[in-house]
């Protein structure tokens, strides 16, 4: 199979390309960019040399139609707006990993992203790609909205018991930090290492645009939740997101129960660890792997649950689990490419 990477010399293209060019069913990647074509990919990624040969190409739509069987778009919102209604009616299937194709609600996406959304009927064909979840949508899809990598985390985290009914639907609290790589490739003084080097940042405070993505989510698995607080910090690492996430418990519940009710939960889900009672996850345990670590203890002071929900934001947040989406929305096996230890210390 030949696959496209739109935003090749972004974080998230560059990681596509890690995986993808050792998949046993990926023949070629072809590499785009909007900004440098016909110069070596190894240019933009010298850590490439003597491994990638691949030559930057135009994005030219009729070309990728002939020659590409899935497209992946890792490019900053607006692109897919454009980009990926040019080829509904084409073979091509498309994972977008941006944000542009997740939220069902069109004036919800312009009201977050504040920018214009694309049109209602290429919405309305897009499948959420969280495989936890979504599993038998995704192996139908062919256009696929990749999740968020807070969303990822934060969803993975609650479901168990959001479903399950045993928290309060008004209670929720997601405290989450993420590593600087989640910007992306270009630098900003946010990012710029006086800034974030030992410094802890809060950032879009109420305002993140990935907030409506999870209460979406939350709200298909109980109806009764509309709305949840979250925040989001910047820390001074690379990868990794961790969620901590606060709930009350809608009765007395042992932490053993409930994470007996997360291992069932997750039985059929290959890239979800439930942790052992007393342990908790840090980011550097899911490092460079698609893996999603999740530990939990009941507070029996307040009748409220900690659940501390991790991953590697370029790998389950975006990369890996575009290519576990990859691999179910083809019928390959899921875990194709991607069941490896992380990368410790
Ligand atoms: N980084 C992360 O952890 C995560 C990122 N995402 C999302 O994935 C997407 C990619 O993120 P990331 O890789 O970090 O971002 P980067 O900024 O590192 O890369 C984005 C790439 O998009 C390409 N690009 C820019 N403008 C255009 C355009 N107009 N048309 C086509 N391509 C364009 C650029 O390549 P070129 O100039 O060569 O075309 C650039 O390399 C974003 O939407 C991001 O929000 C989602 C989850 C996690
Ligand atoms: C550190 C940092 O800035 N992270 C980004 C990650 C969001 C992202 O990747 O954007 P979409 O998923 O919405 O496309 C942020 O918090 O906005």
């Amino acid at each position: 199979m030949k696959v496209g990477i739109v935003g090749a010399t972004g974080y998230g293209g560059v990681e596509l390309y890690r995986i993808l060019s050792n998949h046993p069913h990926v023949d070629e990647c072809i590499l785009y960019s909007s900004s440098e074509m016909d110069v070596p990919y190894s240019n933009s990624f010298p850590h490439l040399t003597e491994i990638s040969d691949h030559i930057l190409k135009n994005i030219d739509v009729e070309e990728i139609k002939s020659n590409v069987t899935v497209l992946f778009l890792a490019t900053p919102p607006g692109v897919s707006r454009t980009l990926s209604p040019q080829f509904i009616d084409s073979d091509v299937k498309i994972i977008d990993l941006s944000g542009d194709l997740r939220l069902k609600n069109k004036s919800e996406y312009e009201e977050w992203y504040k920018r214009p959304c694309v049109d209602e009927n290429v919405l309305e064909k897009a499948v959420y790609g969280l495989p936890e979840i979504y599993k038998a949508d995704i192996t139908k899809a062919k256009l696929l909205a990749n999740p968020g990598c807070f969303p990822t985390a934060t969803i993975l985290g609650l479901a168990p018991v959001v479903e399950n009914k045993l928290v309060n639907e008004q209670s929720i609290i997601v405290d989450a930090k993420t590593g600087v790589s989640g910007a992306g490739r270009n630098a900003s003084q946010t990012t710029h290492f006086s800034e974030v080097n030992e410094n802890v940042k809060i950032y879009k405070v109420h305002e993140h645009q990935h907030i409506p993505e999870i209460e979406q989510a939350l709200h298909t698995l109980n109806d009764a939740i509309t709305c949840i607080s979250f925040n989001t910090h910047l820390m001074p690492m690379t990868r990794g997101i961790m969620a901590t996430i606060y709930a009350s418990l809608t009765d007395t519940y042992s932490t053993e129960k409930l994470l007996d009710l997360y291992k069932d939960f997750y039985a059929d889900s290959p890239f979800v660890r439930i942790r052992k009672q007393n342990e908790f996850p840090s980011t550097k345990e899911v490092y460079g792997s698609n893996f999603c670590d999740i530990g939990l203890k009941v507070d029996e002071r307040t009748g409220r649950v900690t659940i501390v929900s991790v991953i590697d934001n370029l790998m389950k947040g975006a990369a890996g689990q575009a290519i576990q989406n990859f691999n179910l929305m083809n019928g390959f096996e899921e875990t194709t490419g991607l069941y490896h230890a992380p990368i410790y210390p």
